[in-house]
């Protein structure tokens, strides 16, 4: 099955992917980046999985979420009649619960159910017990409780649950699974339909909130949607994506695991929802990160786990054959121990985004805001392993450096505009220092581009970034034959590559697919260089790219025409809200100068 063949539901403390066959074929549990209960997307189904569909489902089905919520369905015409199959993760109680609900649409259609538990990434298999009416899956910590009213037949050799039944027109048929640990009491029953209540109000009440108008509208409210059900509710902090080791191409190496909280992904995902309005989020996320920075600046990891600790070791499940033979599976990931200097400048940025957008000023905040500021003034002209998360040698990456000029940049404007305290005249001062040591060393006259690293003559599409970050403006002709270099050597079939992989530079085998978020960034720049339609065609070209749940891996291999990566990725989600609010912009701003043109004297 392709990456696109999946759909999300969450319940904002882990989520599960579903198969548009009906299966289940990832759920983490209790937390994103706990062991998984089902890994068949990076195996097979004896890694775990749930299936449920139509014995006879000759023909496909479709699928959509119900407005503004996180409520799949999915509808099955076969021979017999038609059948649908509601499914969600309702608000968190006690304990995880995925429920699914078979509604008979028309006729009556024979069902098919198989429940393959595997815990701790496919290694261990449960024993099964049938106790009070439900089946439960026990090994070791974990537990798991099947309740519906449907006969189960468990198959102790396969170590499987399988169910056939029938469902007629208008009739309901509930399974809920909740995970729970194993030495707790039986789970009190979840009643499916109050809970589809429950679900539905309160994704409702979420969407409410929403600001945005504009065009894209749909695709927008979606992303958000998207973002949202990857924050960690218990504590604010937010996962890069659901997954570990979607490869970022097909059979190869490049696989990782996002179930963290980055710095820099939780930094653009909150500029995203507080520019939807979404202060609450921005609210709990500096929360998180108060709590995660903790001690010394010195000692800021760029990743942390959803709760804030910092010990994320990257290990292989050596058993796991991975997604289309996707090797290593890697799950962990040892980006965490890295020194990456732009992580300063996304949360100082970030921090500013929330003052300005109304988040009162908070005295601890501005105290680490201060204290990492302080840090960076004798850090920013080390060598680091970049947003890229290079695993060769440290470089003076370009776009890292510019990171750190945006910190001072930030600072100083804070302090100009709150009033707050500060020693503004040092931070200006160093401000001036990193743009002309950028300007100096990260610029190559002879080709009129900035490039990858000092001394380098690559090209980096984070470049792209430059006008939107304010480094220079947009009319600069460095930015512009920035644009048009990364156009001339980047741009792959239509889409942007993050860099020319090189084993030399980033100390990985194998190539990648195109970076969505890049490209979108392409689309940002075409619109603030003022050429409004080409950024519109590009812009939705990505929108096409989406599945037909709308939702985007981190990637695209333009070869296959496969979305590849891991899935869905907030920083491609994040780019569709932050695209589309550019667009608007331009198209305005575009009007204006057509009218201005074309009006009368
Ligand atoms: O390319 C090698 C690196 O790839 C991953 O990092 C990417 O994902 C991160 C999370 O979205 C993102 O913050 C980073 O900018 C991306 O390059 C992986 O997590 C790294 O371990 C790996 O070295």
């Amino acid at each position: 099955m392709r990456i696109e063949d999946y759909a999300l539901i969450g319940d904002m403390h882990t989520a599960a992917l579903v198969r548009r066959d009906g299966s289940i074929d990832w759920l983490c549990v209790p937390r994103f980046d706990s062991p998984s209960c089902f890994a068949a997307l990076l195996d097979s189904p004896r890694a775990g999985r749930w299936l449920l569909a139509p014995v006879n489902a000759r023909r496909g089905a479709s699928r959509r979420y119900r407005e503004d919520t996180l409520i799949l369905e999915t509808t099955w015409h076969c021979d017999d009649g038609s059948v649908r199959v509601v499914e969600f993760m309702p608000p968190r109680g006690e304990a995880p619960d995925v429920v699914r609900i078979v509604e008979g649409v028309r006729g009556r259609v024979e069902m098919r159910m198989e429940l393959m538990l595997r815990f701790d990434y496919g290694r261990t298999v449960p024993r099964l017990r049938h106790d009070g009416g439900q089946l439960a899956a026990v090994a070791g910590s974990d537990a798991t409780w099947l309740r519906t009213p449907v006969e189960l037949h468990p198959d102790e050799e396969a170590h499987r649950t399988t169910a056939r039944f029938t469902v007629g027109e208008g009739e309901r048929v509930p399974f809920v699974l909740t995970w729970q640990q194993s030495w707790l009491p039986r789970p009190d029953p979840v009643d499916a339909m109050d809970a589809l209540a429950d679900t539905e109000r309160s994704w409702h009440e979420w969407s409410r909130r929403c600001r945005y108008r504009g065009d894209d509208e749909q695709a927008v409210r979606s992303s958000l949607l998207t973002l949202k059900a990857l924050t960690y509710a218990p504590t604010g902090g937010i996962v890069a994506a659901p997954t570990a080791s979607l490869p970022e191409r097909l059979g190869g190496p490049r696989n990782w695991d996002y179930r963290y909280c980055w710095l820099r992904d939780a930094s653009f995902t909150l500029e995203a929802l507080m520019s939807a309005g979404y202060d609450a989020e921005a609210r709990a996320w500096r929360e998180w990160l108060l709590r995660a920075v903790a001690g010394h600046p010195a000692d800021l990891q760029i990743m942390y786990t959803v709760e804030g600790s910092r010990r994320i070791p990257e290990w292989s499940p050596g058993w796991l054959g991975g997604y289309e033979d996707s090797r290593p599976v890697r799950i962990g990931n040892a980006a965490c121990a890295q020194f990456q200097l732009d992580v300063y400048g996304e949360i100082l940025d970030c921090l500013h985004i929330a003052r300005q957008c109304g988040l009162a000023v908070d005295d601890h905040a501005w105290d680490l805001q201060n204290a990492l500021m302080n840090y960076l003034e004798g850090a920013w002209h080390r060598p680091d392993n970049g947003l890229w998360e290079s695993r060769g040698p440290r470089r003076h990456f370009v776009h890292s450096k510019i990171l750190a000029w945006v910190a001072a940049d930030r600072m100083i404007r804070a302090i100009d505009r709150f009033g707050l305290g500060g020693p503004a005249d040092r931070w200006r001062a160093l401000r001036e220092e990193i743009h002309d040591d950028v300007c100096a060393h990260g610029y190559d006259s002879g080709r009129n581009t900035f490039t990858q690293f000092y001394g380098s003559t690559n090209l980096d599409a984070a470049l792209l970034l430059i006008p939107r970050l304010g480094f220079l403006p947009a009319d600069d002709p460095r930015v512009g034959g920035t644009v048009e270099a990364i156009q001339r050597e980047l741009v792959h079939d239509g889409l942007v590559l993050r860099y020319r992989p090189d084993e030399d530079v980033d100390g990985l085998a194998g190539g990648e697919g195109t970076f969505l978020a890049c490209s979108f960034w392409l689309a940002d720049a075409l619109a603030l260089t003022g050429r409004h339609e080409r950024a519109r065609r590009l812009f939705d070209r990505l929108l096409g790219l989406r599945n037909d749940v709308g939702l985007l891996a981190e990637e695209y291999d333009t070869a296959n025409r496969r979305q590849v990566g891991n899935f869905p990725q907030a920083f491609s989600h994040v780019c569709v809200v932050n695209t589309a609010t550019a667009l608007n912009a331009s198209q305005d701003s575009h009007h204006r100068t057509r009218g201005a043109r074309t009006g009368p004297p």
